[in-house]
């Protein structure tokens, strides 16, 4: 072999090579994968549906409006596809504090990057509240898919009619599908729509992610729902969590997690401790349940109580605690 040909064979090689990479950049591969907003004015049952739609839960749910403040991402692989479900707080009109202005501020910038909406609404009730998010999407590039949930309010499917008339009437929409995330009725419907738009794309997360929020994190909303579900009106909207510790103590062979709550109001910490201690032991109690299910062990927790005066209308007070404008997907 002359030494020219040697040189060409391995020039060939190198644009062998080099095809064979652009070729791959422009595989179409029939993995689906994207980001689906789920979004809707306070106590509709977006944390509920996303938690059904994941089979496990992430996001606290209560039956009092704004549970959820956060944003989370919840992730959903199979061999087929992987959805990415951004979970927002509840979209509202009212309150000046700033950590309600936090809360639509997260809620409107979630829907901006995704790839389809869930827009979710109550059966049978359409608000002002409704209205306002349904005048947000109303030029939206994505689809939006209207999740009329609770549908197990009306075991009359033609008392429905009106509402679903109105909601027609008021945005253009995909698809209504209509479910009950309580009952688990028709919820893989909206599993079967998402995957009409959702792109072919490789997964965007590792196969074993089911969220990208930490353990810590998601330990501190376990306690923040059983305080939510515990109490009266006036103490959850100035409560808030905030962990500590959270270590394994390899001697006891258990966890160790310390969690304050924080009030606004000497009053408020009365109702959290209760008489005897008995409403702060009996939350507790609760969390422990769902905390040894979450690190798959044993748990001892540790829950105080704290004034910390103003904490949801402070902005550097909400930084500290984690409503940080800057977490990212
Ligand atoms: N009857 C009925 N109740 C439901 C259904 N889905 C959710 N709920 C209840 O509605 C309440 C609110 O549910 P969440 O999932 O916390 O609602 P959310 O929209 O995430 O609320 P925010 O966190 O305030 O935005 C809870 O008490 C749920 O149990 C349903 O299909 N039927």
């Amino acid at each position: 072999m002359s030494q020219d040909s040697s040189d060409n064979s391995r020039s060939l090689s190198l644009e062998h090579i080099l095809a064979q990479a652009e070729q791959d950049q422009n595989v179409v591969t029939d993995y689906q994968a994207g980001y689906v907003a789920v979004i809707g004015r306070p106590n509709v049952g977006k944390s509920t549906i996303m938690n059904e739609m994941l089979g496990q839960k992430l996001s606290i749910t209560s039956h009092k409006p704004q549970t959820t403040r956060h944003r989370i991402h919840g992730i959903h692989t199979t061999a087929l596809h992987q959805i990415v479900y951004v979970d927002t707080p509840g979209m509202h009109l009212g309150g000046k504090k700033s950590i309600n202005d936090y809360m639509n501020r997260t809620a409107n910038s979630a829907f901006a990057d995704v790839d389809v909406i869930l827009f979710v609404v109550e059966a049978g009730r359409w608000t002002k509240e409704d209205k306002a998010v349904a005048k947000k999407l109303q030029n939206s590039e994505q689809p939006v898919l209207v999740i009329v949930n609770k549908v197990d309010k009306f075991p009359n499917k033609e008392e429905l009619m009106p509402f679903i008339q109105q909601v027609s009437q008021e945005l253009s929409f995909t698809a209504m599908i209509p479910v009950s995330a309580y009952k688990k009725i028709n919820l893989s419907a909206i599993q079967d729509e998402v995957l009409k738009y959702l792109p072919n794309r490789n997964a965007i997360f590792p196969e074993d992610y089911v969220t990208d929020r930490s353990t810590r994190f998601l330990a501190a909303e376990i306690i923040r729902e059983k305080l939510m579900r515990t109490l009266g009106e006036e103490v959850p909207y100035g409560a808030t969590v905030e962990i500590e510790q959270f270590k394994y103590v390899e001697e006891e062979g258990r966890w160790l997690i310390h969690a304050l709550i924080l009030v606004e109001r000497p009053g408020q910490k009365q109702i959290v401790i209760g008489k005897g201690g008995q409403v702060i032991k009996n939350i507790g109690t609760q969390a422990r349940r769902d905390l040894n299910n979450l690190v798959d062990g044993r748990v001892h927790l540790e829950l105080w109580v704290k004034i910390k005066e103003n904490w949801s209308d402070d902005a550097r007070a909400l930084a500290s605690l984690g409503y940080d404008d800057n977490y990212s997907s």
